[in-house]
């Protein structure tokens, strides 16, 4: 019998890097978790133990902390001058991806800041090959709901099945969003421009869809992105559909119109899709 090694990256995961900006009274705070995934010729490694193209995982994370110490503005340009620096300056090392997670802190005054709950993340994933970089930018665990404009209706029905039809329900998500960039030559203020209004396009999108489906939805909000921001091309959606259950107070002698309900938990349904731009 022969064996062979299949494809593999190694790095380091969960970096925690807190940055300050002290260059006016009013400090700026980045709060960011980071990933890095490398690749390349690592078969001595693999197959014998034979460690000398390998650039350690430790050294990595130190060299997300000292690339820290010239700034960090877009987590976008951010994970791109990591990627390059992983490829460029390590012979045996041919592709980096490095993923950032930024968490969002809310000034409270020029050096106070606060953390809500709900735990959203900014993202970025930036894939550098020695030649081209791609950018995806996104947001994990957007927590999303509309209290009405909700109906699922008119579904296939089988002997297994239970679910009412309902017009008007509480629909809830956490959404997870990437897409991707072709711009050129995009720099920190372009990053930060086009995530803003891609967040506003999502929130706007969900927000004012009469709902007949979270999949219909989910559409909505990949082509709300799409229109506001040309340089998008594609718009990878992950929506869970955090069900929310009509609580039954008949057996108490109440009514209840859309009122009270329980949340539930698990199982929930998963709604995923990509949304793309047509070829001219
Ligand atoms: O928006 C929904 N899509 C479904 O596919 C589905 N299935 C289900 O049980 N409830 C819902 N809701």
């Amino acid at each position: 019998m022969s064996f062979t090694l299949g494809p593999n990256n190694y790095g380091k995961s969960g970096i925690r890097l807190v940055r300050v900006g002290r260059e006016s009274s009013r400090h700026d705070l980045r709060d960011l978790t980071v990933h890095t995934a490398l690749s390349g010729d690592l078969d001595a490694t693999h197959y014998r133990g034979d460690n000398t193209g390998v650039l350690p995982t430790d050294t990595q994370k130190n060299t997300v902390y000292a690339f820290a110490r010239d700034g960090v503005d877009a987590i976008e340009t951010f994970a791109e001058r990591l990627a390059r620096h992983f490829v460029d300056a390590t012979p045996s090392i041919t592709r980096a991806r490095v993923r950032i997670e930024q968490h969002h802190w809310t000034r409270i005054g020029d050096h106070s800041f606060t953390r809500g709950e709900g735990g959203e993340l900014r993202t970025t994933e930036v894939a550098y090959d020695g030649r081209t970089a791609t950018t995806t930018a996104g947001v994990t665990d957007l927590l999303l709901l509309n209290t009405t404009d909700s109906a699922f209706s008119g579904f296939l029905v089988d002997e297994y099945t239970t679910l009412p039809e309902t017009d008007d329900r509480i629909l809830a998500t956490a959404v997870t969003a990437a897409w991707d960039y072709q711009a050129e030559d995009p720099d920190d203020a372009f990053y930060e421009h086009a995530f803003t209004r891609a967040r506003g396009a999502l929130l706007a999108a969900f927000a004012d869809t009469h709902s007949l489906s979270l999949q219909q939805t989910l559409y909505a909000v990949g082509e709300r992105i799409l229109k506001a921001i040309p340089e998008v091309g594609e718009v990878r959606l992950s929506m869970p559909n955090r069900h929310h259950y009509l609580y039954d107070l008949d057996r108490f002698g109440l009514d209840n119109p859309g009122m009270v309900f329980q949340a539930g938990d698990l199982p929930y349904g998963l709604i995923e899709g990509t949304v793309r731009r047509e070829e001219a």
